[in-house]
């Protein structure tokens, strides 16, 4: 099995794992932490810091409590880029979008509130077909339109980042963990967590045995350029995927052992999801 040496020679920060007492207080602490690291970074001077969110139960509770804390209005929103690691490919008004949840848990109030530019939000195309286009659709349509959402993903953060020596990456990056141990749309036993091209910064996802089976992603590669990366999970849900997880490293079969940061890997867990054994 690979162990952390393989990720430490690849440039990869080694994993700090802070397990918690209760389950909001990691939600919590993930939320302040974020306000307190953009803080801190456009004190820096940094006038442009790009972060990418997570979808899921801890990620859009996480964005919750970020518009509650009230470090909010310490941030210069107009500073900051958002963007997403990976998306459901449904249509824009669907519930189950990731990027529709973002909105209403936080961005919408950003935007009116805050100063966050509207231009600053850079979602993930949605499924663009219409419900009968939909049904109809054959496996081969699905995976030509996830697929073309997947390679205008990667034209955007080419656009936006590219002049980054062509590699763009996130400043902060973080993830929630699914139950089976998936984090972004990269599902065990599918082969998007096998890609290795530096060059591929996205995927499309068919067949995801998650609901709903078409996705897009960013890909290992684009993940692993992020300057820091934290893992939230918190509750018993997280218990079987983080048995997996810890103290285990680039596991397929478990792919949020991928997760990691070139400056910083930080997983923040709970005693829920994370008994001491
Ligand atoms: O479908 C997804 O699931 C994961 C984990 O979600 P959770 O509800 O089990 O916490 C999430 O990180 C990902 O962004 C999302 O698309």
């Amino acid at each position: 099995m690979p162990d952390q040496n393989e990720q430490l020679q690849r440039g990869l920060a080694p994993r700090i794992v802070v397990r918690l007492a209760d389950e909001n207080g990691v939600l919590r602490m993930a939320a302040s932490r974020l306000l307190t690291r953009l803080i801190e970074l456009e004190a820096e001077g940094r006038q442009r810091i790009d972060i990418a969110i997570t979808g899921g139960s801890d990620g859009i509770e996480m964005l919750r409590l970020v518009g509650l804390n009230p470090l909010v209005d310490s941030v210069d929103w107009s500073r900051v880029h958002m963007w997403w690691g990976d998306e459901r490919f449904v249509p824009a008004n669907d519930p189950d979008r990731n990027a529709l949840q973002a909105r209403h848990a936080l961005l919408d109030m950003l935007v009116a509130q805050k100063g966050l530019p509207e231009s600053n939000i850079h979602e993930i195309p949605a499924d663009p077909r219409s419900a009968t286009e939909r049904n109809q659709a054959s496996a081969e349509d699905d995976a030509r339109a996830v697929n073309e959402a997947a390679v205008k993903f990667q034209q955007m953060l080419l656009q936006e980042l590219g002049n980054m020596n062509g590699e763009p990456r996130m400043d902060i990056a973080w993830w929630g963990v699914g139950p089976d141990a998936h984090f972004a749309s990269l599902m065990p036993g599918l082969p998007q967590i096998t890609i290795t091209d530096p060059s591929q910064l996205t995927c499309g996802v068919t067949n995801s045995p998650n609901m709903p089976p078409l996705r897009v992603s960013m890909t290992v590669p684009m993940i692993q350029r992020s300057l820091e990366t934290w893992v939230i999970a918190s509750g018993e849900k997280k218990r079987d995927a983080l048995s997996k997880a810890l103290g285990n490293f680039d596991d397929p079969q478990a792919p949020i052992t991928f997760a990691a940061g070139r400056k910083s890997t930080l997983w923040m867990v709970d005693v829920a999801a994370a008994p001491r054994s």
